[in-house]
């Protein structure tokens, strides 16, 4: 009989419990104690849940305080000099501390870097190597979750993320692949290990065998893992790949001396049976075929034709899983109050997947009519892209400057920010009650108007040129616009992890979309009639309003990005007649959602730059269009960027210490456009001293031409507190001032 397992679990809790022990936590309100049983209470909880629904192995080591790279990090001993202070009192803070650059104890200092996982709205934190690299091995979270769960009673399969992932995940030296030998001891003490704790499978993650790999990396596989199976003694190696089909590293993947091949059958559903055909004499398969990234019930009927035929020849060694692992889902759909009965149906949360795998195990051990069903790999974007053939501004750019210029009269380093403002408890909570009809719209809509004239007033008062009005509206630049447009569907407690505490609901794409009505008009003009000083228009673009949703698989992707791209170009043109004329639509997603495989990066760009163009392809030449992007590697995409041919553009450079600004500053011509670098890191609470953003800016001067250069921070302040953002911000205006009169 096929196997079932999972590869990772969500680890927020049912109901974010995790999330609000971390923040209580770092506040000061909560011991170290009390913040260990909660996790110690989650895990015990997901365990449960996967042998309840009757999974035939439980996942140990999906559990993180914050990431789970951070795990392999500290497990390595990959812990950069700045963090070691305080280490040996006390551990966990120094985790907390290389996460987010403070802890409840000891200094702070410069937070690790962050950036996104794979092609998901995950972000991990980056390990930092460096030249002369040591690794040692501190496995005791990992031995002390496994005996956790087997005092629990669990038949249980720890993860932990391969050698090559791991190094290829890191910076700081030019070539990781070098660190592969003295890391690889590590994998074999770990081994030795677990299986002195009767550890029986282990799940090694290898994601990057779905990336376009340089040949040398390709090859260390192999080297890599002749030592790994060899030295994994009575222990079986299960390597787990996801998010790409393998194409070239698919023979490779099955060649290595490991037990078994994960692969994700949602993403390549091309290669099952090429996998069967690779598969070991004793090898075990591991069909990835509930999806991991989406909210739709699987179509087990499909799923029971097409692995009958391998069930029935493999046995138990075809083992039934998740295309990847449930971190990417919501936790549990039975917490779903609000959802009507027919929408919720047609759902499965990470609970209920589990239970789609055991239903699956039951119906490959029942009779099937046919055995035939062709799987087809994902179509092409068709006809949008068609439909986006003419989609750019009637003057170009640099026809678009004076007459910009001539309106809005901005000094040199024009300061602004990316928009949103402190989300604070109170603004939550009068959220909540306004949602829970505790008080009228009336005063709510009071409240939201008495948030933006505060942000309005601030402004002023710290000097920035281009003012926002904060977005107090929004619960979230994403769902919030879900929440307006017809189409999409909202659920009330339908959170993923993004990143350490923080979570996003994505909305889910149900239908077609279409705007009802204006949805930001009225706040921007509100915000606008407070002040003589330029407001920005605040939108999220289209590729990042479907990246950061559960979208729709009936139709391409492509398509519900059109229909919401023509939404927000209504919203735009409405935006522009209220007076509104510097309006930013954001696109942070539309780096992750660049395919992971180069071969289809053209067909997305197509459609996905053709969107974001076609918003706001019809505004005059003196409305300034801004963009903004945070937390991606924006190198291999810098045409697409160019192309989206916006005025400015923000974006996050200030926690890779401005690294990221290299790919736009080593054009031959430089970023055609303007450009804001973020100068400081909004994601630490640190504040950033005033000489150390003169430094920066000055840095930055020297490769992006003065005339064309924003002051900003990196992006939103929504997580900071009014106290942070203060300092900060005055802190950036006076840098702002100081380097202005250097160069005047
Ligand atoms: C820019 N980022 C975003 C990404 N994806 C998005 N969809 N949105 C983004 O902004 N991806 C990349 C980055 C990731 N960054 C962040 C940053 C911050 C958050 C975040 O703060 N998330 C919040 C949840 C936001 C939200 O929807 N808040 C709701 C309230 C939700 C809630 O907890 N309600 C409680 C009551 C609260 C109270 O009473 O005080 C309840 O209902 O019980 C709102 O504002 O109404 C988080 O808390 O994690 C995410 C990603
Ligand atoms: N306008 C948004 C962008 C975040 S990426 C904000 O300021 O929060
Ligand atoms: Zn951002």
């Amino acid at each position: 009989m096929a196997q079932t397992h999972i590869l990772g679990y969500p680890r927020i809790g049912a109901n974010r419990e995790l999330k609000k022990a971390q923040e209580a936590y770092w506040r000061g309100e909560t011991s170290q104690q009390q913040l260990l049983q909660e996790g110690e209470e989650i895990r015990r909880s997901n365990w449960q849940a996967q042998s309840d629904a009757g999974l035939d192995w439980v996942t140990v080591g999906d559990f993180a305080w914050y990431d789970q790279v951070l795990n392999h990090s500290l497990m390595f001993g990959v812990v950069g000099d700045r963090f070691s202070e305080g280490a040996a009192e006390n551990k966990l803070d120094q985790y907390f501390r290389l996460a987010r650059g403070r802890a409840p104890s000891g200094q702070p200092v410069a937070a690790s870097a962050m950036t996104k996982w794979f092609d998901t709205n995950y972000h991990y934190l980056v390990p930092e190597f460096t030249d002369q690299q040591a690794f040692s091995l501190d496995s005791e979270w990992l031995l002390d979750e496994v005996r956790e769960a087997q005092v629990q009673g669990q038949k249980v399969k720890p993860v932990v993320m391969g050698p090559l992932t791991y190094l290829w995940l890191g910076r700081g030296v030019d070539s990781a692949l070098a660190l592969l030998p003295s890391l690889l001891p590590c994998y074999t003490q770990l081994f030795s290990q677990l299986a002195d704790l009767g550890v029986e499978w282990v799940q090694l993650d290898e994601p990057i065998l779905g990336l376009d790999l340089p040949e040398e990396w390709r090859s260390a596989f192999i080297g890599a893992y002749k030592g790994i199976g060899a030295d994994s003694g009575s222990l079986n190696l299960l390597l787990a790949t996801y998010f790409s089909p393998l194409r070239e590293n698919l023979q490779l993947a099955f060649s290595l001396p490991v037990d078994g091949v994960h692969i994700d059958c949602i993403r390549a559903s091309e290669e099952l049976n090429t996998a069967r055909d690779l598969l070991g004499d004793k090898q075990v398969l591991s069909a990835g075929v509930v999806n991991g990234r989406n909210i739709w019930r699987a179509d087990l009927d499909k799923w029971q034709r097409v692995l009958k035929p391998m069930a029935e020849k493999l046995g138990d060694r075809l083992w039934i899983s998740a295309s990847c692992s449930l971190l990417h889902s919501p936790v549990d759909l039975d917490t779903e109050t609000s959802l009507p009965v027919e929408q919720k149906q047609k759902l499965a949360y990470a609970r209920q997947k589990l239970d789609e795998l055991v239903q699956l195990q039951s119906l490959l051990d029942q009779e099937v009519s046919t055995t035939v069903t062709e799987l087809k790999s994902g179509d092409k974007s068709g006809s949008v892209a068609q439909q986006l053939r003419d989609t750019w501004r009637e003057q170009g750019y640099l026809e678009r400057v004076p007459v910009q210029a001539e309106r809005w009269q901005l000094p040199l380093l024009p300061t602004t920010t990316i928009g949103s403002f402190p989300q604070t408890d109170l603004l939550r909570k009068v959220r909540r009650q306004y949602r829970n009809s505790e008080i009228s719209e009336k005063d709510y809509l009071e409240h939201l108007r008495a948030e933006i004239a505060e942000a309005i007033r601030r402004q002023e008062i710290l000097g920035l040129d281009v003012l926002v009005h904060g977005e107090a509206e929004r619960n979230d630049m994403v769902e919030y616009f879900g929440e307006q447009l017809d189409g999409f569907v909202h659920t009330g407690n339908g959170w993923v992890q993004s990143y350490g505490s923080r979570c996003v609901k994505p909305p889910i794409i149900f239908g077609d979309i279409s705007r009802p009505q204006a949805i930001t008009v009225e706040w921007s003009s509100y915000a606008q009639s407070l002040t003589k000083k330029p407001v920005k228009g605040m939108l999220t673009g289209p590729v990042t309003i479907l990246n950061w949703s559960f979208p729709r698989e009936d139709i391409h992707r492509s398509e519900s990005c059109l229909q919401i791209a023509r939404a927000l170009r209504e919203e735009v043109l409405d935006l522009e007649s209220a007076g509104i004329g510097i309006i930013q639509i954001d696109e942070p997603a539309l780096r992750e959602g660049v395919p992971l495989r180069e071969s289809e990066h053209a067909d997305y760009f197509s459609w996905a730059v053709g969107c974001f163009r076609y918003t706001c392809s019809e505004v005059k030449a003196e409305t300034q269009i801004h963009t903004h992007m945070c937390y991606s590697n924006f190198n291999a995409i810098m045409d697409a960027i160019v192309s989206l041919d916006a005025d400015v553009i923000t974006i996050e450079s200030a926690r890779s210490d401005l690294r990221l600004l290299s790919a736009f500053a080593d054009r031959s011509d430089g970023y055609p456009n303007e450009i804001g670098p973020g100068i400081y890191d909004i994601h630490s609470p640190n504040v950033p001293e005033r000489g150390e953003l003169v430094d920066r800016l000055k840095k930055i001067a020297e490769v992006v031409p003065v005339e064309r250069l924003w002051v900003n921070p990196d992006c939103g302040l929504k997580t900071r507190s009014w106290a942070e953002v203060g300092s900060s911000l005055l802190n950036m205006v006076e840098a702002a001032r100081t380097v202005r009169t250097e160069l005047a």
